[in-house]
């Protein structure tokens, strides 16, 4: 099948998250399955910056009304698939992706929905007669809107996926601020109060809605799970499925990760005390084997539980371990964080960065990964811990609580520590619970490790359930 991404992050170019990992991995695994995959994605600055491509098409030009766009198409040979990209610096050459450092750009809901037509025309232009086009959060959440009402007859055959990585993105934007969409026939369905919610309008076109675990696909039927949509999720439920993220283990592989000072598998786990060194030593942490070192990677968000981490870190500074976070985003958990540090230099430490050489070190060197989520998709960082023998302690939601088991109910076959309750309380016991199991069962520790490194979360499982759907659609 002839597959074409429309996506905003892909590993390698531009990441702020999560979605580039998908972007990165799910591509290359639907190649690896034989299908024709390409990618459409804007040509940000920091891609037109590390790249200078030639255009792969004459100058397009869109038209909205009383609004012209003149734009170019420059395309990227990347691991075997071409990266068409839509090149209009008006909104892509911006240090950020979606704001500066602080604040979302006040033009997102026009420079995303620009991005969708263009995507379109881009398409057609290079006659790359998609089956489907898979559209990823509310960025490319009108692509299928603009696909349906496209007039010309080019797709009459194309179907589209949507695919939710996080719904409590959904790009609510006013009408009046969206010139590209102003005067669109049939957009006034889609406006509510003077309002355009993206994520609902994907929701209500695309052929096939589909999200990033089976957990949170039920998850994404209740109100609290869908911030608000699931009345058009429930109304939709028939063509919603929870396909799991995999795990490129390719990238996380302790045994070949160019990261750590030095490489280890389930076979021998002592080279990953020499990863706890070294990560001790980059947080400036005093280098102590015997201390069970917490990791955390992540954007800083009240998605990611902190409203009940920060008010239990005075409590986990009175156990003998040690806290390493890693993250960018909300100014005030920054602030936060760094007043703990400061105030206990031998047992927290916060990186404040994105590194994703930190984030392999963490990965490697830790001996407990943290997410406490409030809510999860599905969540990465929990399937890359398993692989390095980092046991995860996560709250049970969306993709986590398919991912992780605990010993409460799984016995023997746990692979890490699981609570339910989002509250300070519940985290506190759980993680007390789980360096417990450190203490006093260290073989019993061990097993876990080693069973979590060869659990198996494959992107491959997940290219093909992806297939089995877009094979649905087109018959
Ligand atoms: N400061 C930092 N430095 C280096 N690397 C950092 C970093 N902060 C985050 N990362 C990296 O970004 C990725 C985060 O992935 P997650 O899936 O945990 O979260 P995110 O909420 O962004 O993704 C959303 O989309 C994904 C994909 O579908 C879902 O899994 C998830 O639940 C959903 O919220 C990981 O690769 C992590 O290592």
């Amino acid at each position: 099948m002839n597959i074409v991404f429309a996506i905003s992050e892909v590993e390698e170019l531009v990441k702020t998250g999560g979605l580039a990992d998908v972007g990165k991995a799910l591509p290359l695994a639907l190649k690896a399955s034989g299908h024709n995959v390409s990618i459409v994605m804007p040509y940000y600055k920091a891609i037109a910056e590390e790249y200078k491509l030639a255009e792969s098409l004459p100058q397009q030009t869109l038209f909205a009304e009383s609004q012209v766009y003149h734009f170019k198409v420059r395309q990227l040979s990347w691991n075997d698939i071409t990266i068409h990209f839509i090149d209009y610096p008006e909104y892509f050459d911006r240090d950020g992706l979606y704001s500066n450092a602080y604040e979302a750009y006040q033009d997102n809901g026009e420079r995303f929905s620009f991005f969708c037509g263009a995507a379109l025309m881009a398409i057609q232009s290079l006659a790359l007669e998609p089956d489907v086009v898979h559209c990823h959060d509310w960025h490319t959440a009108m692509l299928p809107f603009m696909l349906r009402s496209d007039k010309s007859g080019y797709f009459d055959n194309t179907r589209t996926v949507f695919t939710i990585h996080n719904a409590a993105f959904q790009g609510v934007n006013k009408l009046d601020d969206i010139p590209f969409l102003r005067h669109h026939p049939a957009i006034l369905s889609q406006v509510h109060g003077g309002y355009i919610n993206m994520l609902q309008t994907g929701i209500e076109y695309a052929d096939k809605i589909t999200t990033v675990s089976p957990n949170y696909a039920q998850e994404l039927l209740t109100n609290l799970g869908s911030h608000g949509l699931h009345d058009r999720l429930v109304g939709r439920q028939q063509d919603l499925v929870g396909i799991l993220n995999g795990c490129d283990y390719g990238q996380w592989n302790p045994a070949t990760d160019s990261y750590l000072p030095e490489n280890f598998d389930s076979e021998n786990l002592l080279p990953k005390s020499r990863c706890k060194a070294a990560l001790q030593k980059v947080a400036g942490l005093p280098e102590k084997d015997h201390v069970p070192v917490l990791g955390m990677v992540c954007r800083l968000t009240e998605q990611k539980g902190f409203g009940y981490l920060l008010p239990v870190l005075n409590d986990l500074m009175d156990h003998n371990i040690q806290l390493v976070i890693v993250g960018t985003g909300d100014p005030s958990v920054c602030m936060d964080l760094n007043e703990y540090a400061h105030n206990h230099p031998d047992q927290f430490a916060f990186i404040n960065g994105f590194s994703t050489e930190h984030a392999h070190l963490v990965e490697a060197g830790a001996d407990f990964f943290l997410m406490p989520s409030q809510f999860e998709p599905c969540g990465l960082n929990q399937m890359y811990s398993l692989a390095y023998g980092t046991i995860p302690v996560v709250r049970a939601v969306g993709g986590l609580k398919d991912t992780v088991y605990d010993p409460i109910n799984y016995g023997d076959n746990a692979t890490g520590f699981v609570f339910y309750e989002p509250t300070p309380d519940a985290l506190l016991s759980c993680i007390r619970r789980a360096l417990l199991f450190y203490y006093e069962h260290p073989e019993r520790f061990r097993s876990m490790q080693v069973r979590g490194m060869q659990t198996r979360f494959t992107w491959q499982t997940a290219a093909d359930e992806y297939s089995k759907l877009y094979q649905a659609l087109i018959q």
